[in-house]
Parts: C-alpha cells; sequence; structure tokens
C-alpha cells in the first residue's frame, strides 16, 4: 500500500523524503533553469510530437491533479526525436497551479515561477507498458509547458468545461477527441535534462523536454482550475492548488537546449 502524500505542510514536499528516500537523489525533478548557463546542443534533434486524437479516453481528479489519460496499446499518440531514442508513448497529461497567479509552475526559469504548468507524460516502447517503464532510467519522457497570465485560451475551454464533473477526488468523465497538440506553443524550442517524477514515488526516470515558450491563460480560466478540490465528496472541502513540487538541487547536471 503507497504511503498517501500530499502538498499540505503535513504531508508536502518537504515530507516525502521520509517515505521516499530517493527525494534527496541526484537527479530529483523540477529544477530552476538558467539560460545563461545552459548549453545549446546541436546534435539535438527537432521533437516530434504526433497525437491522433481519437486515443483521449477521460479526464479524472485523482486527489493530486487532474490528468487526462489515453489509449497506449499503439504507436498512436507518440513522441519521437528531441532528446530521445525510440519511441514514447502518451499516457496521459495533467497540471500544477498555485493559489494565486504569481506561483504554481514546478520548473521555474531565473527563479521565475509561471501560475501553470502542463505536463505531457510519455513512456518508453522499448518496455511493454507504462508500469514496466515508470522506473527505468530511460523509462519517461515528460513534455513541460508553461502557462502565462493573458487572454483566455480557447484551446483550454473543453478542459475547463469537464471540471464540474470531476470536481472531487475520485470523480471521471469520458473525455473524448481531445488533440493535446492544440495545448503546445507554436514553438518546440525546448531544454532538456535529466530529472525525476515531481510526485511521489519520484522515480528518477524522467528525460524532461521543457519548452521555452508558455501558452496563455487568462485569470478567470486559472480561477477554474483552483474550483477542483483535493477531497472526496463529501469530505471537508480542500480547494486543489499549490499542487507543486518547489526546484530541486541541479547536483552538477547539465541542462541543454536545442535553441542558441
Ligand atoms: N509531474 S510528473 O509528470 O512527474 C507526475 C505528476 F506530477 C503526477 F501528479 C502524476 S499523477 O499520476 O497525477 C499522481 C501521482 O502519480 C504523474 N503520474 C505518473 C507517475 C506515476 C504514475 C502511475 C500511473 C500513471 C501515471 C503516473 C506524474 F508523472
Ligand atoms: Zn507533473
Amino acid at each position: 500500500m503507497s504511503h498517501s502524500w500530499g502538498y499540505d505542510s503535513s504531508d508536502g514536499p518537504a515530507t516525502w523524503a521520509e517515505h521516499y528516500p530517493v527525494a534527496n537523489g541526484p537527479r530529483q525533478s523540477p529544477v530552476n533553469i538558467i539560460p545563461s548557463q545552459t548549453q545549446f546542443d546541436s546534435s539535438l534533434k527537432p521533437l516530434k510530437l504526433q497525437y491522433d486524437p481519437s486515443t483521449s479516453k477521460d479526464i479524472m481528479n485523482n486527489g493530486h491533479t487532474f490528468q487526462v489519460n489515453f489509449l497506449d496499446e499503439s504507436d498512436s499518440a507518440i513522441l519521437t526525436g528531441g532528446p530521445v531514442t525510440g519511441t514514447y508513448r502518451l499516457k496521459q497529461f495533467h497540471f500544477h497551479w498555485g493559489e494565486s497567479d504569481d506561483k504554481g509552475s514546478e520548473h521555474t526559469v531565473d527563479g521565475i515561477k509561471y501560475p501553470c504548468e502542463l505536463h505531457l507524460v510519455h513512456w518508453n516502447t522499448k518496455y511493454p507498458n507504462f508500469g514496466e517503464a515508470v522506473n527505468k532510467p530511460d523509462g519517461l519522457a515528460v513534455v513541460g509547458v508553461f502557462l502565462k497570465i493573458g487572454s483566455a485560451n480557447p484551446r483550454l475551454q473543453k478542459v475547463l468545461d469537464s471540471f464540474d464533473s470531476i470536481k472531487a477526488k475520485g470523480q471521471q468523465t469520458t473525455f473524448l477527441n481531445f488533440d493535446p497538440k492544440n495545448l503546445l506553443p507554436a514553438s518546440l524550442n525546448f531544454w532538456t535534462y535529466e530529472g525525476s517524477l515531481t510526485t511521489p514515488p519520484l522515480y528518477e526516470s524522467v528525460t524532461w523536454i521543457v519548452l521555452k515558450d508558455p501558452i496563455s491563460v487568462s485569470s478567470a480560466q486559472m480561477a477554474k482550475f483552483r474550483s477542483l478540490l483535493f477531497s472526496s465528496a463529501g469530505e471537508q472541502p480542500r480547494c486543489m492548488c499549490n499542487n507543486y513540487r518547489p526546484p530541486q538541487p541541479i547536483k552538477g547536471r547539465k541542462v541543454r537546449s536545442n535553441f542558441k
């Protein structure tokens, strides 16, 4: 039975090392990206994301964030190129956000926090399934996209419209024909480094691919994210927000970029 964890002072990131000692490991995520200290790597290939929208399945509140799950029995939503070799399949995407617009992202850039960060979680098809890949050093590739306060983003609307059906922990609803490519910025310029899951079990199995350019979200749309609950129906309602881990020590790792 895995130990319960959260984002409060009693069960949040500062306590995770008690049950997940890898929390103090050599390749933990997220990190603060300092562009002046990143290294342009001309050998990095362009990032290729090919998502068949018919593979989206459902959207659920898992008590930590909400996630959109994808069918991953075939190569219909895949990541290739960039820093990875081989083919990685999209498993799910989820977000992290703050209680106010001045914080919420997990990665930071020159110490700047964005109000929200999207993560698209992919697993390496050299392994038979996600469960086998999740704890291997080359098991996962997660694409991170920053959200910046600006004009309302119409491409988030279908996600936001589902929130009334997944308000509480454990609730889920069908979520068909959603193309996650619509949540990406025009440019796929990225930073990449070797890291970990940012939630328990914190496995050091993630090749992080953090896009440089943010997508927009309005303050009103961010308020809707905060209408979700960490708590189950019938429990004392607890606002789902501040579900982000702060940056972890870089411990000598190089962050590379595919752009100058
Ligand atoms: N920021 S992140 O990309 O490291 C990351 C999360 F932040 C996060 F919250 C989740 S989760 O599934 O919503 C809850 C904890 O597993 C996952 N989910 C992954 C990790 C474990 C697991 C097991 C089954 C399905 C998805 C996942 C995740 F990869
Ligand atoms: Zn995440």
